[in-house]
């Protein structure tokens, strides 16, 4: 089961499907999975055209669910993965929800880019069925996947998850808990940092990006890769930084403020410091 059905949720489901694994995808938003359901389909059709994912497997079958109580839970999900929004209060509230509903053992994965992974631990009655996984914009397309193991987290929900990412054929490196672990913690500063220099009028976006390219071996260069991630989760989650570690390099600068209040949110909504043909 996905929880949430936005960048991440889509694209998990994707890869997911693709290697055979049926979905129950649940998002609670009006009108988002139709949309959804496209992207998957296309996403489906590129990654299998580019070689990324698997053309030998029967995919998986979707499901699609507006709201947890229609779930038919004693069909029981073999996994639950919570791809919401970047809100800790939201993610305790949804995981207090669905745990007691599914099969205790049953791995209650967080997909959360900074909040610590024992923090939402609290919310929920078993705390050593929940850990984070940390898949990446497109999941399908990103061969690691950062796993993140809470204080709590016990062996059986990590053994578990470990034995699904294996299925999805992604590589696993397994993290202790912190805020942002370790991709956010080092890549959503850095971010920051490069918002900066072109709010500072040092560089432009372009000039940014082509330096952290050329010089650097950055794969796409930090601003188109904010884009990528969504302006807005972006923000959540270097307020989510800013305020358990206190470091002033991760509040958010004022261009990625004004890009979210604007609504350039990045690639999914068309404009953020690039402009898209199609918001995806
Ligand atoms: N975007 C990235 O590159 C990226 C990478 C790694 C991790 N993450 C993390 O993954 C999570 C999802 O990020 P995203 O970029 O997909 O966000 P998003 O804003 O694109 O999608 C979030 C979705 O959650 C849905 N939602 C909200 N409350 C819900 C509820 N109670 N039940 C069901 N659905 C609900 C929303 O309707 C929305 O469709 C966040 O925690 C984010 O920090 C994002």
């Amino acid at each position: 089961m996905v929880l949430g059905a936005g960048v991440m949720g889509v694209g998990i489901t994707t890869l997911a499907l693709a290697h055979g694994v049926p979905v129950t995808l649940v998002d609670t938003a009006e009108g988002v999975l139709p949309v959804a359901r496209g992207r998957i389909r296309e996403g489906l059709r590129m990654a299998q055209m580019m070689g990324a994912l698997p053309k030998d497997v029967t995919t998986g079958e979707l499901t699609e669910v507006t709201a947890p109580a229609e779930v038919d839970w004693a069909a029981g999900p073999a996994a639950v993965i919570e791809a919401i929004t970047e809100d800790a209060e939201l993610k305790a509230k949804v995981l207090a929800e669905v745990a007691p509903a599914v099969t205790p053992g049953t791995p209650l994965i967080s997909n959360t880019s900074s909040i610590p992974i024992d923090e939402l631990a609290g919310a929920i009655g078993r705390p050593e069925d929940l850990l984070g996984t940390h898949f990446m914009n497109p999941s399908y397309l990103i061969p690691t996947v950062e796993l993140i193991r809470g204080p709590r987290t016990g062996e059986a929900a990590l053994s578990a998850t470990r034995e699904l990412l294996d299925r999805l054929r992604r590589k696993v490196i397994v993290v202790n808990d912190a805020p942002g672990f370790v991709t956010s913690r080092v890549l959503h500063p850095m971010i920051n940092d490069a918002a900066r220099v072109v709010e500072e009028g040092t560089a432009s976006v372009e000039d940014v990006d082509a330096l952290m390219r050329g010089c650097l071996g950055h794969p796409t260069g930090p601003l188109r890769t904010a884009d990528l991630i969504g302006i807005d989760n972006l923000v959540d989650s270097l307020w989510v930084l800013y305020r358990r570690t206190g470091d002033e390099g991760c509040r958010p600068c004022e261009l990625l403020l004004s890009k979210v209040r604007d609504g350039h949110h990045g690639r999914k909504s068309g404009r953020g410091f690039y402009t898209y043909e199609r918001a995806m």
